[in-house]
């Protein structure tokens, strides 16, 4: 009897053993047997499922470029991706095709327990996401750019100042996250919900960051197996409970400063042009309800904190191991601008080799090397590919960005590659030769990044007063790593230290000749 069950047990596990390799190796059949009409297969790809992919995912992904070509495919659990890695793919694809290629999956850990549907980034390609996207960039046009213009070169000057303060005047190393993040924070603050912090010890920068970096870290496109294995579910994880966290503490914080908005508006206060007077005022007629404005100007204001900050973060952290480069910046600044003056918005056309360094900063050290996935809406053939709706499309800005026929040399930090380049990364986005495009860095089609030009004008105000300033240097015995980083979705290196001194005497003048206080707006 004994013995019975012992067999049947050991039927019972070498069939759900067997089930479980047939699931994972059905790739190798799965490749034969979806095609489209004419017989096409989806692109070609490792023959097995995978269940997740581990950190620096983009390191399997330049692999399988390089064994597969520009278009291949992964099945991750139940889900088909297929990866971009040649620009042409990515403008027929992403561009040309971009009604049937620009939706978004509803990851589980991401869209549904975090968004809980809502915000731009999450949405499916459709009405709302239009509504939304349409709203957001009324926050972002031209006009309120131009509004904000002063506000921006104000908080550029408080972040030039807060380093020099927190290094104690270039005595003492220090360690900038703080000090960019609140920068980073301050404009996406004033474009959101028309604040801004007025220290570095403002407990809101604390909360921002670290609810930002949750979000990176739980909403990695390859990294939740949950994501591809429906089963699972409708199991509890300690995980999980930290995505509804997440949530909640979203609504909390940017709850409350849209609330304090509205009672402001409502008792006919005056109140700042940003983006949440647009969605209040429209509320109705747009029909949003309270949890979309909120979670809209949440995810809006952590995207552009995040991916900012990470930014600067990587220049001061390239900086130390490029003293030549920054020599170079230097001169050119000296040269065009003088020692009276810093930097401004009108120099930037004139200051061809700092434009170049921050092109390929971008380049380099891309915040999202897998952009944000794409989504299929309908079946789709392409020259001889057979890719099925609902298909998570991914840029593969990695491989992209290293391709070395396209800039040679490409893990050199090298900006004369971009020297020639006049265009602002907008312009570029738009030629049609997608060869020509300086970079991916910050997507492509019709969901890229509707925050384009608010960044390029942050970066450049920071990038060329940081060389404008200071004087950059490693602390002997402290490496700057430039190959590491933190985040799974998107990325800043790990924290580190540094040298920060000013380049000249005149430039504690000019920092001391504002001062940091409360909007005013
Ligand atoms: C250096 C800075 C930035 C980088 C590298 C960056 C990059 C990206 C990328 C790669 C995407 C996904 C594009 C795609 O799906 O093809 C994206 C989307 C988005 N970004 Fe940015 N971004 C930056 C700054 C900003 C800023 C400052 C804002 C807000 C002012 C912003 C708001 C958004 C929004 C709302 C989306 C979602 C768009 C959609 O799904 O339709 N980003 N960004």
């Amino acid at each position: 009897m004994i013995f019975h069950i012992l067999s049947l047990t050991a039927k019972i596990i070498v069939a759900f053993f067997s089930l479980l390799l047939a699931y994972f190796l059905s790739p190798i059949v799965l490749r034969h047997l979806v095609t489209d009409e004419e017989g096409n297969r989806i692109p070609p790809g490792p023959p097995i499922r995978y269940a997740f992919l581990r950190k620096y995912a983009e390191r399997a992904l330049d692999g399988w470029a390089k064994r597969y070509g520009g278009l291949f495919s992964i099945w991750m659990g139940s889900q088909l991706f297929v990866i971009i890695s040649d620009p042409h793919v990515a403008k027929d694809l992403l561009v040309t095709n971009g009604a049937i290629f620009s939706s978004r999956k509803r990851y589980f850990m991401k869209s549904q327990i975090i968004l809980k549907g809502r915000a731009i980034t999450g949405s499916p390609y459709g009405n709302t996401w239009r509504q939304h996207r349409r709203l957001a960039s009324l926050a972002l046009s031209p006009k309120s750019m131009e509004g904000h213009a002063a506000i921006m070169d104000y908080e550029a000057h408080m972040l030039m100042k807060s380093l020099y303060e927190q290094s104690h005047r270039g005595k003492v190393s220090l360690n900038t996250t703080q000090a960019t993040g609140r920068y980073a924070l301050n404009n996406m603050l004033i474009l959101s919900f028309g604040i801004r912090t007025t220290s570095l010890n403002d407990p809101l920068i604390s909360k921002a960051l670290r609810l930002t970096m949750e979000f990176m870290e739980l909403t990695g496109p390859w990294a939740n197996v949950v994501d591809f294995f429906e089963i699972l579910q409708y199991i509890p994880t300690a995980k999980r409970t930290r995505g509804h966290q997440l949530y909640s503490d979203m609504v909390d914080t940017y709850g409350s400063m849209l609330l304090q908005f509205k009672t402001k508006m409502v008792a006919g206060e005056e109140v700042p042009d940003c983006l949440i007077k647009t969605l209040l005022e429209n509320q109705e007629s747009e029909k949003l309800d309270w949890e979309d404005i909120c979670m809209l100007s949440a995810v809006f204001t952590l995207g552009g904190v995040h991916s900012v900050s990470g930014m600067i973060q990587w220049f001061i952290a390239t900086l130390p191991s490029h003293p030549d480069l920054c020599a170079r910046a230097q001169e050119e600044l000296d040269r065009v601008v003088g020692r009276d003056r810093w930097p401004t918005v009108e120099d930037e056309f004139n200051l061809p080799y700092v434009r170049a360094m921050i092109k390929e900063l971008e380049r380099l050290h891309a915040p999202f090397w897998n952009a944000t996935p794409h989504f299929t809406t309908e079946d789709f053939s392409y020259k001889g590919n057979f890719i099925p709706k609902d298909t998570v499309v991914i840029l593969n800005c990695y491989t992209l960005h290293h391709n070395a026929t396209r800039y040679p040399n490409p893990f050199t930090f090298n900006p004369d590659r971009y020297l020639e380049d006049n265009l602002s990364c907008n312009e570029s986005s738009k030629l049609s030769d997608p060869l020509a495009r300086d970079h991916w860095a910050f997507g492509a089609g019709r969901r890229i990044c509707p925050g384009l030009q608010v960044a390029e004008r942050e970066l450049w105000l920071v990038c060329s007063r940081l060389l404008w300033s200071f004087n950059f240097q490693a602390i002997p015995n402290e490496p700057i790593s430039l190959e590491e980083y933190d985040g799974l979705s998107g990325r800043t290196p790990k924290p580190f230290r540094l040298h920060l001194a000013p380049r000249f005497e005149g430039v504690s003048k000019i920092l001391d000749s504002a001062d940091d206080v409360p909007l005013y707006l």
